[in-house]
């Protein structure tokens, strides 16, 4: 073989290798020369560019080719000549290109173009064509996948990191900054690291106290062994985060935090509403939409005494006591407007039945409004219904008797009077008050007080018709209201029935106890069309039925309001009179019947009232012993007459007894004695020139006290004698302990004595009895020489009276002692002829 035989042989073999590795390369190939034209190619430039096998000849030209594609309409819309002339002006640049096309039919090539040179000139181009369909594809399917993905992601209730194995944040959504609160300012040079996250939180307290690196540290070191964690934390703020970290194949690992504030809310509401329905004292009974119980808590148990067992499945009854039809209200009203409130009956297991209170809601599903649920609530209320009732009656009534009180009275009392106007009748109401109670009370105890109050309240009931209203307004005060009456002699019918089952014995105890009452009456409408009017009016006329002796019963008449409104402004005005000194003594003398000596002055009390003149104290003094006024009063007379004598003295006239009067009031009051020797010792008066007159009823009213407080008194050295002596009833036995030093005879006894021979009688046993006690005798009232004749035959030691002089002022009465000193003076000579 020959060099050039060798040498073509050569050629051969590389021309048949080169073109075994064109056709066998993955890429299509084409190289065309200088002048556009085609000079190699493989099969697969054919495949990827669809070109028709025959047209790809040696030397065809790059235009032609190409028309092939631009006809296809691969190049766009337009003209085909048009797209080939641009590409063919691109491709005479012979410059290196690359591209990626993608046919109408969905297959894409890549398109790598390099000029050749040969020996430093442009010799053509050299094109390699991949198909990239199935790559691309691939490609888009994953584009797809990530945007997705990052669509779920950036969609998820929940924040997101992922982090690389370098700790690096890669990718997170916007949840992350706003559930965790970071700034825009962390992600402003882009993703954080994992440290910075975590050293922010640190830093702003997130993780509670403690040193931030440190808790940097061990965050970043537990990152670092890239285990699945799973852990809650509380942010500052209140909020709850689930944190989930799951690692990823390449050693990072995602985290998921959400949110669950709310739901650990509802778990905490859920388990307190348990703790409420299991402990509740109240039974709670939950049922579906058509009242089938599906649970009941233990406080249904309780009170009810069914077993919740047993519960389940029934249908919840709300008023087991109430036939069926009767039942509906409390529902349909739940489910009209949502809740029901109000009492019903429960049956218990024992067959016995409660009040209960109870409410029901209906539960409506949030969306479509459907009742799902019913929720009863109820207690026992049988205790609250028993304390009500028994407040109600304590409210109502009396509690020492059970009668109706004030309070029950106005009520009734008005109810009374509405139906008494519609039937054109008459009504009355009766006021009463027992006499001699407080005695009573006072000297036997409260308890015999209580037992007659209880018993006097049975007659009254006993002694009215059922439908009549008896009140006791408080102490020995009752009232009774009769409506219906046809009039005046109903009222004064049962008044009369009433006076006498109330006059009866009391066998109480011990004791046989004796009271009466005094009533007084009202009518409806003569007295009175209103409550107050009626009740006011039947008090004028009750103490008008006291006044008049007790044991009756008075109608209330027009004058008496009179008078009682005049004692009202009487009261007013003795109390004015007090704090403005209107007050003057007066002074009547006494004489002995002896020898005409005078004896002694008895203190009178006169009211100077600037508009109304001089006032008696027979108008003022029972007012003041009513009101209690008269203990300052007497404390003032007291200390005046006491002052009087001093003055008297000063002025050289001689000392004379001073008697004043006490009331009875004055004698109870536990500081009398202390008063007396204040005066005495004020006023320097020898104590025994002081007589203290103490009317005869004012101590047989509690004789046995009074022996002590009089005891007492003559203990200071002062003498005492008994005023109005006859007309207080006194018992013998009493007067024998008392200590006294005089004896005033009433003069009532003394007016008549000259025709009266009972009068004389009295005296004489007056006198008799005194003398027999050792006391002396004072006659009162005496105005006619004729009586003081009569008196000094009967005995009596002193006299009193007009005959001899009325109380006189201050002044007059210092006359009269000097006059008596000068009597006295001439002896022998008669005090009557001198005051003549
Ligand atoms: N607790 C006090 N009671 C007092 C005081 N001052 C008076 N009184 C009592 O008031 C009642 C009326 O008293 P008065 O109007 O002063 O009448 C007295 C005499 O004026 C009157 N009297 C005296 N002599 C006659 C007379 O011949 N005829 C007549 N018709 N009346 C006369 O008697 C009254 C004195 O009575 P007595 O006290 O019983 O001696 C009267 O009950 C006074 O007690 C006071 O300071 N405190």
């Amino acid at each position: 073989m020959t060099d050039q035989q060798t040498i073509a042989l050569k050629l051969h073999r590389q021309t048949a290798y080169l073109t075994a590795i064109v056709n066998h390369l993955p890429q299509g190939i084409s190289v065309f020369d200088d002048q556009l034209r085609l000079q190699y190619w493989n099969q697969l430039f054919i495949d990827i560019l669809e070109l028709p096998p025959e047209i790809v000849v040696r030397n065809v030209s790059f235009d032609d080719l190409i028309m092939v594609p631009a006809l296809r309409g691969e190049y766009g819309p337009g003209d085909p000549a048009e797209h080939v002339r641009k590409r063919r002006a691109l491709a005479e640049q012979f410059s290196p290109h690359r591209f990626e096309r993608t046919k109408p039919n969905g297959r894409s090539h890549l398109v790598i173009g390099e000029p050749l040179y040969l020996d430093g000139k442009v010799a053509g181009f050299i094109t390699t064509y991949t198909d990239i369909t199935e790559r691309k594809r691939t490609e888009e399917a994953l584009a797809r996948n990530n945007e997705t993905l990052r669509t779920i992601i950036d969609n998820m209730p929940s924040a997101v990191s992922l982090v690389d194995s370098e700790l690096q944040v890669i990718a997170c959504n916007d949840q992350l900054r706003r559930l965790l609160a970071f700034p825009d300012s962390l992600f402003a040079n882009g993703l954080p690291s994992l440290a910075d996250l975590i050293r922010f939180n640190a830093e702003r307290g997130e993780y509670g106290p403690g040193d931030a690196e440190e808790q940097v540290a061990t965050r970043l070191a537990r990152a670092r062994l890239g285990e699945a964690h799973h852990f809650e934390r509380t942010r500052p703020d209140g909020t709850v985060l689930e944190v989930h970290g799951q690692p990823v194949a390449d050693g990072g690992f995602v985290t998921i935090y959400t949110d669950i504030t709310d739901r650990r809310r509802t778990e905490a509401r859920l388990q307190l509403a348990d703790k409420v329905f299991e402990h509740s004292p109240e039974a709670i009974v939950i049922t579906d939409g058509n009242r089938r119980i599906l649970s009941v808590n233990p406080a249904h148990e309780a009170i009810s005494g069914h077993a919740a067992a047993h519960m389940t499945g029934q249908c919840f009854v709300a008023n087991e006591a109430a036939p069926d039809a009767e039942d509906g209200e409390p529902w349909t009203t739940a489910d009209t407007l949502g809740f029901w409130a109000g009492e019903t009956t429960g049956l218990r297991a024992d067959g016995g039945s409660y009040p209960r209170w109870m409410t029901i809601s209906a539960v409506r599903d949030g969306n479509d409004n459907r009742l799902t649920h019913y929720i009863a609530i109820f207690s026992d209320i049988t205790e609250r219904k028993r304390a009500e009732e028994a407040i109600q009656h304590l409210a109502h009534h009396d509690t020492l008797t059970g009668l109706d009180n004030r309070f029950s009275l106005g009520i009734r009392l008005q109810q009374a009077i509405a139906t008494t106007r519609r039937q054109d009748r008459r009504l009355a109401v009766l006021f009463l008050d027992l006499d001699r109670f407080k005695t009573i009370n006072d000297s036997l105890g409260h308890h015999v007080g209580d037992a007659l109050l209880v018993e006097v309240a049975k007659r009254l009931r006993e002694s009215v018709r059922e439908t009549d209203v008896v009140a006791r307004l408080g102490g020995d005060e009752f009232v009774v209201v009769l409506p219906g009456l046809h009039d005046e002699n109903d009222a004064a019918h049962s008044a009369g029935k009433i006076l006498d089952a109330l006059s009866a014995p009391y066998p109480i105890g011990d004791n046989t106890l004796h009271t009466t009452p005094s009533i007084g009456i009202s009518l409806f409408p003569d007295d009175g069309d209103n409550t107050s009017a009626l009740m006011r009016n039947a008090d004028t006329a009750m103490y008008h039925a006291k006044a008049l002796g007790r044991a009756n019963f008075q109608f209330y008449a027009e004058e008496l309001n009179r008078a009682a409104l005049e004692r009202i402004e009487l009261e007013r005005k003795l109390r004015k009179a007090l704090e403005q000194d209107q007050f003057e003594l007066w002074y009547q003398p006494q004489f002995s019947a002896a020898d005409g000596t005078l004896t002694g002055v008895e203190a009178l009390i006169r009211w100077r009232h600037p508009v109304d003149g001089l006032i008696s104290p027979a108008r003022f003094i029972p007012l003041a012993e009513e009101t209690g006024l008269i203990v300052e009063l007497g404390n003032w007379v007291l200390h005046t007459a006491c002052q009087q004598t001093r003055q008297w003295r000063e002025q050289g006239l001689p000392a004379i007894r001073m008697s004043i009067n006490l009331s009875t009031r004055q004698l109870r009051s536990a500081q009398l004695g202390d008063k007396v020797a204040a005066a005495l010792a004020a006023s320097g008066l020898p104590a025994r020139l002081l007589e203290l007159e103490i009317t005869e009823s004012a101590v047989m009213e509690r004789p046995q006290e009074a022996v002590g407080v009089l005891i007492g008194l003559k203990a200071l050295g002062v003498s005492i004698a008994i005023d109005d002596f006859g007309t207080g009833y006194s018992s013998l036995s009493y007067l024998k302990l008392f200590p006294l030093d005089h004896l005033k005879i009433d003069r009532s006894f003394v007016s008549d004595i000259e025709h009266d021979p009972n009068d004389a009688a009295i005296v004489t046993a007056a006198v008799s009895l005194a003398h027999n006690l050792g006391l002396s005798v004072i006659a009162e009232g005496v105005e006619t020489a004729v009586q003081l004749t009569r008196l000094r035959e009967l005995g009596c030691d002193e006299m009193q009276g007009y005959y001899f002089s009325p109380p006189v002022p201050a002044a007059d009465a210092a006359e009269l002692l000097r006059l008596s000193a000068r009597c006295r003076a001439k002896a022998g000579a008669r005090v009557e002829c001198n005051l003549g």
